[in-house]
């Protein structure tokens, strides 16, 4: 018996510093790029006499960093003890393993439990796998002499194995260990582990269609749990307390998000300084959790872009370090700039959803506007323009670029004040360059910002030339585009999905 379930990487388009403090929102969109937990039982019996062990064997693997480790875990104290080389420790997978397996002690009955301690004794094999969109290829691509091209991207395995970032360029802490695109990674792993644990294990019952999953109302309760366990076990893997956008919209996919109060965590923190697992995890279950979550979503004929400039990636915590440092050092100064961003933020929000009422109430005027828009330069889009709700879509399209380059701003002014590269000057130029091609709505740097990869929306079937220009800039456009699904069960491996749908088309051909 195998479960496997998947969770997807994010792109924050705004909020990035201000969603750390309540009620500032942010603008998550979810994207195809998806990680993987496949759990299965290590024995397939139980021998009797490993009835008296008090201990589960768990061996985790993640083969694209070419480790495994080998755990026991206490089953009454809920321990977690690393039995192979303490180099291949996974924090986010070993909190998220204590948490679910105490959330089903905390809400089992004694025939529940007597099942569970039954599916524990034969052992956890957890297999991890992320897509290759949250890890950087360029240096393998570059080697390999192939262009910096999505195509060249394209040829590469699924899951192929993931660059470390050297050793040197990691001195100042300023790089994260291993070569990312600042998708996620270890929010959707965190979430698909527990997920697929949750599942297996018998304390929620996912499916595999997820837009069933995530309608309203239905199976809500078990979406709700995914998110508390996952969100606990990433914050107190991770060691600090973040927003949590990167959680919630791994759980739930793309949305509006304002964090939680910090304090539905103190149990957990609680935990680390001794309190039992278990109560810590009811307290979890039980707490305020006050996040707000709207519905949110590209307006249609709108493309998701990420393109990768080729530096490694940046550390969100020593970012946010410096920023908070500032804000301390000047509170007059930092607070003006917040409220300018804030209200800048909520007006992009405003204006996209304006587009998207335009698109369902006048269908045929906005598409053939953003049609027409997509072939020509942002400043020719008002030209020729005769019928009012047409002028209307482009008067709308206008503000929201004019609106994003307000938010820039901001945010560089904010990584001056700071001092740290938010939107460093070469980010700045491609960024400018990004925004006067055609078809190209706006552009900016996700989340914390830094040397992340950065994101463009582009309109109708611009994407393309848009792709080609970034290569001619020796950026990498990824495969990866918005999809506003959440977490979800997979029918099986997706390494063996992906050949099985391989020789299927071949037999079709
Ligand atoms: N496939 C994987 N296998 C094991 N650990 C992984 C994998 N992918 C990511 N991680 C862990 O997650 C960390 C990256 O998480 P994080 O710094 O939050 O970056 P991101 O911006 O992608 O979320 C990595 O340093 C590594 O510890
Ligand atoms: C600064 C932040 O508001 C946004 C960071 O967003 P990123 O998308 O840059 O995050 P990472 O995946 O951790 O690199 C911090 C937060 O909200 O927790």
């Amino acid at each position: 018996m195998e479960v496997v379930a998947s969770a997807p990487g994010k792109v924050l388009m705004t909020g990035g510093y201000l969603i750390l403090e309540r009620p500032n929102a942010g603008i998550v969109l979810s994207t195809n790029a998806r990680f993987y937990a496949i759990v299965k039982p290590i024995h397939e019996d139980v021998k009797p006499e490993s009835w008296a062990w008090s201990w589960t064997d768990v061996k985790l693997t993640s083969p694209q960093l070419s480790r495994e480790s080998m755990y026991k875990l206490s089953r009454k104290h809920l321990t977690l003890q690393c039995v192979s080389s303490s180099e291949s420790r996974n924090p986010f997978v070993e909190n998220a393993m204590q948490y679910t397996v105490a959330a089903a002690h905390a809400t089992f009955d004694k025939n529940k439990k007597e099942a569970l301690d039954k599916l524990l004794l034969q052992g956890l094999d957890i297999t991890i796998l992320g897509c290759n969109d949250f890890y950087s290829y360029r240096n393998q691509i570059e080697a390999l002499g192939l262009p910096l091209t999505p195509e060249a991207l394209a040829t590469l395995p699924p899951f192929t194995s993931i660059t470390f970032n050297s050793e040197e360029s990691n001195g100042g802490n300023c790089k994260p260990e291993v070569a990312k695109t600042g998708l996620g990674s270890s929010a959707a792993m965190t979430t698909a582990v527990v997920a697929a644990l949750l599942h297996y294990l018998g304390v929620v019952n996912l499916s595999t269609s997820s837009a069933d999953q995530h309608q309203e109302n239905k199976n809500s309760t078990d979406l709700d749990i995914v998110h508390m366990i996952a969100q606990s076990a990433h914050c107190i893997a991770q060691g600090k307390v973040g927003s949590g956008f990167d959680v919630s919209s791994a759980v739930y996919g793309s949305q509006r998000y304002v964090r939680f109060s910090p304090e539905v965590l103190s149990a957990a923190q609680a935990a680390v300084k001794g309190m039992p697992l278990e109560e810590v995890i009811g307290n979890i279950l039980n707490g305020k959790w006050d996040h707000e979550r709207t519905e949110f979503s590209l307006p249609p004929l709108m493309t998701l872009l990420l393109g990768e400039p080729g530096t490694g990636g940046s550390s969100t915590p020593s970012m946010v370090g410096a920023v908070k440092k500032w804000q301390k050092a000047d509170p007059e100064k930092s607070q003006e700039t917040w409220r300018k961003l804030a209200d800048a933020n909520s007006e992009l929000e405003t204006q996209l959803n304006m587009l998207r009422k335009l698109a369902k109430e006048h269908w045929d005027a906005y598409k053939c506007v953003i049609d027409n828009c997509s072939r020509l330069k942002p400043a020719k889009w008002m030209e020729g323009v005769t019928e009012p709700i047409k002028a209307e879509v482009v008067k709308v399209l206008l503000k929201a670029r004019e609106v994003m380059l307000e938010i820039r701003n901001h945010m560089r002014t904010m990584g001056e004040a700071a001092g740290v590269p938010i939107e460093p000057e070469s980010q700045t130029k491609l960024l400018d360059a990004t925004m006067n091609m055609e078809g190209v709505l706006l552009a900016g740097v996700p989340g914390a910002g830094g040397f992340d990869a950065v994101f463009a929306i582009t309109l109708g079937d611009s994407s393309r030339n848009v792709t080609n220009a970034w290569s001619s800039h020796n950026v990498l456009a990824l495969l990866v585009r918005e999809d506003p699904q959440g977490v979800c069960l997979e029918s099986g491996d997706p390494r063996f999905l992906e050949i099985t749908s391989a020789v299927s088309s071949v037999n079709i051909k």
